[in-house]
């Protein structure tokens, strides 16, 4: 029988990356001549992956940015980034301790990310996390990317879970939504990358803290989802 398993976003719900992303993208944002953003703007351009950052940047600074110049702060953003894994990015308090319940529970642990694929294996593995997950994805995996829902399914059959008793675990309307057009539960955490409220979205629940997410939280979910 397959096992069930808890799908974890990576940035802003399993990892605080923010300080590292926004350094990276204010360096990519000087090599094209723009001003640097701070913390409450990243908010809002984060969850898309790298290249959206970039794009949505240069839109609230009204500047057009071409397919040539896109790419190359692309490469800017992605060569600083990569070059100072794992730097300040350190694992939300209690997140271990939660995926220790669920793998003694008999859970899989993955990553659904649209982190690159190969950026978010080097940062989990920098963090020494690496060995938990039976899989880590990105946009790059499978060719679609959140909010597919073909991203979160494809991870789960990628990891061996079974997908009538998956949780999926995200912090922005990206996730959620995933999660929703796929037919899994999910659980949004409230202290990751979103300028509006989680609650907005109407995930399945909403945590502040990882001690908050049981095995019998995961249960009641997966429950209500297979009534
Ligand atoms: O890098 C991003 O923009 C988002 O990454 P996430 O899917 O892990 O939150
Ligand atoms: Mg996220």
């Amino acid at each position: 029988m397959k096992k069930p398993i808890i799908v974890f976003d990576l940035d802003g719900t399993l990892v605080d990356t923010a300080p590292d992303l926004l350094e990276s993208l204010n360096e990519s944002l000087v090599a094209g001549g723009l001003s640097r953003v701070d913390d409450a703007a990243f908010r809002r351009f984060v969850g898309h992956g790298g290249k959206v950052m970039i794009e949505r940047a240069y839109n609230a600074q009204k500047r057009i940015l071409d397919a040539i110049e896109h790419d190359r702060l692309l490469s800017v953003f992605l060569d600083h980034y990569s070059a100072n894994i794992p730097g300040k990015s350190q694992p939300y308090p209690g997140v271990i301790a939660a995926m220790d319940r669920f793998t003694e529970a008999g859970y899989l642990l993955a990553v659904c990310t649209n982190k690159y694929e190969k950026l978010a294996i080097s940062l989990i593995a920098a963090l020494g996390l690496g060995p938990r997950f039976a899989a880590i994805t990105g946009p790059d995996t499978f060719g679609f990317r959140k909010p597919d829902p073909r991203h979160l399914t494809e991870t789960i059959a990628l990891a061996g879970g079974d997908p009538t008793r998956a949780v999926m675990i995200g912090d922005s309307q990206t996730d959620i939504d995933t999660a929703k057009a796929a037919g899994i539960p999910v659980v949004a955490v409230d202290f990751g990358y979103t300028d509006r409220h989680v609650r907005e979205f109407e995930p399945s629940a909403v945590i502040s803290h990882f001690d908050e997410l049981t095995v019998d939280l995961a249960e009641r979910l997966i429950a209500a989802a297979n009534r």
